[in-house]
């Protein structure tokens, strides 16, 4: 039986309120992203998250985990004109941080992650050990990431081969 959109909305505040308050109980940076993501900034990388839950939350948790600072501006769902899977929560999250979209890469785990980046033209890294109800390997990602150290190496063999990419298509025409 469907449950009236009234208790559904009233169950959903209850749920945030009490997500919110216990955001990190149970949470902790997968092993080797935080120095993943701390050479890809040192090497000139901005790093901008773009979720589906709120901004305020994803910015909770972030700086409960000491990993908001980390990133260049974060965008969650309230945040954009369309969140993912559409293409424009990962354009206008690489534009408010001042990113070029040619040597953009998105870094996810889900369908929504990988709907985002293939309309927007933007290579795709999934792990496969995040929370999607599809297996990331049948969402067909650029590349697969079984362990965030292989992080480095995985968004270089990606920005390669568009540079690869693009001089054959200059060559072509
Ligand atoms: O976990 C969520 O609330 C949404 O997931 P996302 O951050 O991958 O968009």
């Amino acid at each position: 039986m469907p449950v009236p959109a009234t208790f559904a909305a009233t169950l959903f505040e209850r749920f945030i309120v009490y997500y919110s308050a216990h955001i990190a109980d149970n949470s902790h940076p997968f092993a080797g992203v935080i120095a993943a993501l701390a050479v890809l900034k040192a090497a000139g990388a901005k790093l901008v998250v773009c979720t589906n839950k709120p901004t305020a939350l994803s910015r909770s948790l972030l700086t409960k985990l000491g990993m908001v600072d980390m990133f260049d501006d974060i965008l969650g769902i309230d945040a954009v004109t369309a969140a993912k899977p559409d293409a424009a929560h990962l354009i206008e999250a690489v534009r408010a941080v001042g990113g070029n979209l040619n040597r953009a890469i998105m870094v996810g785990d889900a369908g929504p992650d990988a709907g985002a980046a293939r309309a927007a033209g933007i290579p795709l890294i999934l792990v496969d050990f995040g929370y999607s109800e599809i297996p990331a390997i049948q969402l067909a990602p650029d590349i697969l990431l079984r362990h965030f150290g292989d992080l480095v190496d995985a968004c270089l063999t990606l920005l390669d081969s568009a540079r690869v990419d693009s001089s054959t298509a200059g060559i072509s025409a």
